[in-house]
């Protein structure tokens, strides 16, 4: 796979705080990279030098292999965080306003019915659940036909169904071989869409391989739970658990092993609940916090 976007010992400074600190990230074309990080750990600082929409102190971006210049613009599109929208607008009529900013953008009409937006293009702008707006926003992303899409945080607040639906058209602009640079704080969503995944903190890539590869390097084993109110049998076998929540979890090597012997000291398969690491539990290992704080 090509790279469409190498970023060198990129570095942002606000006074004394050094945000983004010598950064390297390798864009593969028609790849999802997930850009993820506890609060505060310069994921967009990261993400907006990237954009063109903030000047990093030092580093360089290459896009396609060359400095971006003012076609890189054409080529890109952006979902911030938070877009206002303007007042009393339709659907089709605010897509109208930002085409006017792009040389060449996509006929409305297949972009709405990319994002599922049709039945609602008459709607104002105001009246749309929070999955519509979010997906009218990733319209105005995609109106230029983007070769790289910036997705900052394009879930946040959106309920379980909504979520997921939109990570089916993710899904879908991927496979059509856009690239796709996602930051988010679901660490489902980002296993679940991202080829790739870098873990930054303190502004420093701290990180970075597939999701798969990132688990088996750092979190060998499997988890184990049991309901905090066997915590003695534990003892007695001399397992070593945290006790959290009412449950008494622990990682093992062995886990058939250790589930022969708590079968052995009389519990059943259902007390037992086995789990494989996720990117959770790597970033409670690589960072000390949660994903999510
Ligand atoms: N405009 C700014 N002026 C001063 N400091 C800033 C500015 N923007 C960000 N920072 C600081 O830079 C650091 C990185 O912030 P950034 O917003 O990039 O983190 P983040 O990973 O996106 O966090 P979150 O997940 O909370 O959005 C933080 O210490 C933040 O306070």
């Amino acid at each position: 796979m090509s790279t469409i976007l190498d970023v060198r010992q990129l570095t942002k400074r606000f006074g004394d705080n050094v945000a983004v600190d010598g950064l390297n990230i390798t864009l593969r074309s028609g790849g999802c990279f997930g850009l993820l990080g506890p609060n505060g750990a310069g994921k967009t600082t990261t993400i907006e030098m990237l954009e063109g929409v903030l000047a990093p102190d030092s580093g360089e971006i290459l896009f396609q292999g060359k400095p971006r210049d003012r076609q890189f613009r054409q080529a890109i599109g952006i979902q911030f965080q938070n877009t206002a929208l303007q007042e009393r607008l339709t659907v089709r009529e605010t897509l109208q306003l930002f085409a006017q900013l792009y040389q060449s953008p996509q006929p409305l009409q297949t972009l709405m019915q990319s994002c599922q937006l049709s039945e609602f293009s008459e709607q104002d702008t105001h009246h749309l659940s929070g999955g519509q707006r979010q997906r009218l926003l990733l319209a105005i992303a995609l109106i230029n036909d983007p070769k790289l899409l910036f997705l900052d945080e394009p879930t946040t607040g959106l309920d379980p169904q909504a979520r997921m639906n939109f990570w089916q058209l993710v899904e879908q602009i991927k496979a059509s071989g856009k690239t796709v640079l996602l930051t988010t704080h679901y660490m489902d969503e980002a296993y679940y869409l991202c080829d790739e995944i870098g873990i930054i903190d303190h502004g420093q890539m701290i990180a970075c391989d597939t999701p798969k590869a990132l688990l088996d390097e750092h979190l060998p084993g499997i988890y184990l739970s049991v309901s905090s109110e066997h915590h003695n049998l534990l003892d007695k076998l001399a397992i070593q658990f945290e006790n959290q929540y009412g449950w008494c979890r622990w990682k093992t090597n062995d886990a058939q092993k250790q589930i022969d012997q708590l079968k052995a000291v009389g519990l059943t398969q259902a007390d037992i609940q086995v789990q494989r690491p996720n990117l959770d539990d790597l970033f409670l290992t690589l960072t000390g916090r949660r994903l999510r704080s």
